[in-house]
């Protein structure tokens, strides 16, 4: 026996696939496969040697290589997906569900075929909805198929908090439930900063611009950048999770998760507080919510239920 490195999959060499890939070999956490489509074979060969010429300069140990054979993600541990159509000015992540559901349907059967034991983390939007496509499709069991979108929506929560407050990042915990489109829940009562409730902090009305600005967060960053969406905050977030997984930290972070039951909800995907360890979702977090909260959070879940019935 001997030790191996860890193999990572990052499905998609877009903008957040290729950040993803350069930051999971910054932070040595595996080996990487970045796969994209046919057509784009040779630039993204061309994404994944430049991050492994990085690695010299930057001191870290991973094999970085670029393709679109799925045979060469076979075994893969960790499967991160971002295929798909990001959204312009003037769209809302729902107006990308035809496409990348059926972006995600084919990506999933690859995954099942050649990496049946990986647990999977989906990006792709709408992404609660995709991660529910990604469940179906693979059959792989609730816990090995999990989304992104809280650690990023907290993120930016925490980053405006620290600019109201002029205070490290670090201190800074805020918190958000639901799915990921404009009725995403900040949760202020649970958020903190340096363990101070923030409703002790900040003024009522601040809190109320700045838990609007994190709902429309993606927006602000869609119209910035005008061709595309942000890229930079997701790729961190999705190797946050990864490393909780792969390093089995037992982190209590948000995860778009399987609900059957929890928070009142069923057969749906949406964001809920997790503990992410060695064997993915290892535990949702029930937190008792006030009647003005649980029905923020029904508005958000019924977004959600309306996006997966296009798909049905
Ligand atoms: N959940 C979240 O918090 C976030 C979600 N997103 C979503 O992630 C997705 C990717 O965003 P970007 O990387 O900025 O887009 P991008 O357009 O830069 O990259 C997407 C890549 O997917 C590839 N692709 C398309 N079909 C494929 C297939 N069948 N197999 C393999 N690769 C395929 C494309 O060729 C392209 O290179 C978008 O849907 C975007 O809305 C982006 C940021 C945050
Ligand atoms: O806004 C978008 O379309 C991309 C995304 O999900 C985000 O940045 O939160």
């Amino acid at each position: 026996m001997s030790f191996k490195r860890r193999k990572i999959a990052v499905i998609g060499a877009g903008f957040t696939g290729a950040t993803t890939a350069f930051l999971l070999g910054q932070k040595e956490l595996g080996d990487v496969v970045l796969v994209d489509i046919p057509n784009l074979e040779n630039p993204t060969k061309g994404k994944a040697l430049d991050i492994l010429e990085a690695s010299p300069v930057q001191g870290f140990d991973a094999n970085i290589i670029g393709t679109s054979n799925y045979e060469d993600i076979q075994d893969a541990d960790m499967v991160i997906i971002t295929a798909g159509i990001a959204r312009k000015p003037g769209m809302s992540r729902d107006d990308l569900v035809n496409t990348n559901a059926g972006i995600m349907k084919a990506v999933s059967e690859n995954v099942a075929k050649y990496a049946p034991n990986s647990y999977i983390i989906v990006l792709s939007n709408p992404v609660d909805a995709m991660t529910y496509v990604c469940y179906k499709t693979t059959g792989f069991p609730k816990n090995r198929v999990i989304g992104q979108s809280g650690v990023l929506d907290t993120a930016r929560f925490n980053t405006f908090v620290s600019q109201e407050l002029n205070v490290s990042v670090e201190d800074v915990s805020g918190f958000v439930l639901g799915g990921h489109g404009d009725d995403m829940v900040p949760l202020v009562r649970y958020s903190y900063a340096g363990g101070i409730p923030l409703e002790k902090l900040i003024p009522q009305d601040r809190l109320n611009a700045i838990v609007e600005r994190t709902r429309k967060g993606g927006g602000e960053i869609v119209a910035l950048l005008g061709n595309g969406s942000a890229y930079y905050a997701p790729a961190a977030s999705l190797v946050q999770m990864a490393e909780a997984i792969l390093k089995d930290k037992k982190r209590i972070l948000p995860s778009i998760a399987y609900l059957e039951g929890e928070y009142g909800y069923q057969d749906i995907y949406l964001g809920v507080p997790t503990v992410l360890g060695g064997d993915g979702i290892e535990k949702i977090i029930e937190l008792e919510l006030t009647a003005v909260e649980k029905s923020a959070l029904d508005k958000s879940a019924d977004s959600v239920r309306k996006v997966m019935a296009i798909l049905s």
